[in-house]
């Protein structure tokens, strides 16, 4: 008999109905259980496993236009890939909550992309946006943090605010298994410093907007 393969961890219905009602209605989501443990785990040795050098200087924007701008933000990153046993099951992971969005809310999410993000004591990332309206096909962003017991005054809460708004609209700390999902052109945030380190993984979903710049395109 053929060995079965390992069920790959997926979201819940419910969780899914969950997700889309709070993108709906207040343009951010946030998940405090429903990442399967074992991912979780794996996720966490993994990132906790890699060395320095497997992590690069995050930069602003991408590609050519890719600034390291150590003023803005101090984290290192490395890209998930799917040659990674836990790395590729949280690509599926998030695959399927693509699909669950795509059907609930007609969002037209065409990939994602995500790296692990190490934010030694100390490291930061100022108040940004994700992304620029007609300058990006980011959409939304999701974060998972993967901090066994992080305590109140570790400090490295993400910051999200309202534009223009100096008080921040939300205050989140970077406990294990919470992840938050948030439309990318909307809420500008910050990572403050942490006392200790700070791990997560950090990921767009994105439209396809390679059209973008056709004017009247062939049929
Ligand atoms: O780690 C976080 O809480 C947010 C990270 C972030 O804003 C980013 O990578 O763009
Ligand atoms: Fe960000």
């Amino acid at each position: 008999m053929q060995p079965t393969e390992p069920a790959i961890p997926t979201f819940t219905e419910e969780l899914y109905d969950n997700i889309a009602d709070q993108l709906v209605e207040q343009g951010y989501a946030i998940i405090r259980r429903g990442f399967d443990p074992s991912l979780l785990m794996q996720l966490n040795q993994r990132v906790q496993g890699l060395d320095d050098g497997d992590f690069q200087q995050a930069g602003i924007g991408r590609g050519d236009d890719n600034q390291l701008n150590e003023t803005i933000r101090t984290d290192s990153i490395r890209w998930l890939t799917h040659s990674n046993g836990a790395e590729c099951q949280f690509l599926q992971c998030m695959e399927g909550l693509r699909i669950a969005l795509n059907r609930r809310l007609f969002m037209g999410l065409f990939d994602y992309e995500c790296h692990f993000a190490h934010y030694a004591p100390g490291d930061f990332y100022k108040r940004h946006l994700d992304a620029f309206r007609g300058r990006t096909n980011r959409v939304l962003s999701a974060v998972l943090y993967l901090n066994h017991e992080w305590q109140d005054d570790d400090g490295g809460e993400l910051l999200m605010y309202e534009r223009k708004q100096k008080q921040p609209l939300l205050s989140l700390r970077p406990e294990y298994g919470t992840m938050i999902i948030f439309l990318s052109e909307r809420f500008p945030h910050e990572v403050l410093a942490a006392k200790r380190d700070r791990y997560s993984i950090a990921g767009w979903f994105r439209v396809n907007n390679s059209l973008g710049d056709v004017i009247d395109p062939a049929r």
